[in-house]
């Protein structure tokens, strides 16, 4: 057990007030049923070693908590990267539910016309309000999201210098200079971000969970500090829904609604090919 000392924790990007720092290494995420699911399975699967150890759900002031470890309690001053992988954000549930009782939102709207006035349509721009899918695929289709399966959410130096002004990093080339910048161009770094990444790919490979599951809105935590110490955890699966029974997904076909594919792998092939493009 990790001493009782006093945590460092940090949040790249992600909703504002959902974690609280536990004890003995361990972090606080607010309570979703579908993720603590999630992580209940993940705890018995080949992908164990690639997520936090989880620790069930902890009251804490009139709230319930998932418990999980903090992935950054064994480095010291690490540089964090928040990866969103797959090709779609959205659940296909969450796509059906916008039709049959859509509910337009001003503020991503709002966030929509404060990166490009011209995106919203003339009806959107009467109403000053989008569809969340409708948010959510302009902003798949701006960044990385759509052409390479993943995009970079942000990430924080070990100098504390915060960067998250990723929403038109595209191009592999645009993706690339970020990761450089992300690894001070430390070889050493990128090395272990490669070989990790690809046992992660052996390991979602031959993973009965992630066969059954539609994987959207995860994320990919990299974590290394000075030492040359690296790691690459999965996280968040508040937006992971388990299939029916009868039907799988390879995570590289391409989406069509009713497929439920996701495009994590096609994401991650991709992630490790730019990845590996950069070493010498
Ligand atoms: N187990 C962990 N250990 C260390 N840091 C973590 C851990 N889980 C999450 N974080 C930090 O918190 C951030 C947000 O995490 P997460 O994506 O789970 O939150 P969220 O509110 O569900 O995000 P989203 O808005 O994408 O739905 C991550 O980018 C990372 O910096
Ligand atoms: O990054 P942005 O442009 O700020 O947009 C947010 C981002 O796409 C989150 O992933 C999403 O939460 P979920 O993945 O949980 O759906 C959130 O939806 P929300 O506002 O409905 O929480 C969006 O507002």
């Amino acid at each position: 057990m990790t001493p009782k000392k006093p945590q460092q924790w940090l949040q790249v990007v992600g909703h504002a007030g959902s974690f609280r720092v536990g004890e003995y290494g361990t972090l606080l995420k607010r309570f979703c049923e579908g993720e603590r699911e999630c992580y209940l399975k993940l705890m018995g699967d080949t992908l164990r070693p690639f997520v936090p150890a989880y620790h069930g759900v902890v009251p804490l002031d009139g709230q319930d908590y998932n418990m999980m470890d903090n992935l950054l309690t064994h480095f010291s001053t690490p540089a964090v990267m928040d990866c969103k992988m797959g090709s779609r954000t959205y659940l296909e549930n969450e796509l059906q539910i916008a039709r049959e009782r859509p509910q337009p939102r001003k503020d991503m709207y709002e966030k929509m016309v404060a990166v490009d006035p011209e995106a919203p349509t003339a009806q959107e721009r009467a109403q000053q309000a989008v569809l969340k899918t409708r948010y959510m695929q302009w902003r798949e289709t701006l960044s990385s999201t759509t052409s390479l399966g993943f995009r970079i959410e942000g990430f924080r130096k070990a100098n504390e210098e915060c960067y998250t002004n990723f929403k038109r990093t595209k191009s592999r080339a645009q993706v690339t200079e970020a990761l450089d910048n992300f690894v001070e161009s430390n070889q050493h770094v990128m090395w272990g971000y490669l070989i990790r990444l690809k046992q992660l790919r052996q390991a979602l490979e031959t993973s009965d969970f992630f066969r059954r599951h539609e994987v959207v809105g995860s994320s990919l935590l990299f974590v290394h500090d000075w030492s040359g110490r690296t790691g690459v955890w999965m996280i968040d699966f508040g937006k992971t829904a388990p299939l029916p029974p009868e039907l799988t997904v390879d995570h590289r076909t391409p989406w069509v609604e009713g497929n439920r594919e996701d495009g994590y792998l096609w994401g991650l092939d991709n992630l490790i090919d730019t990845l590996a493009s950069m070493l010498h």
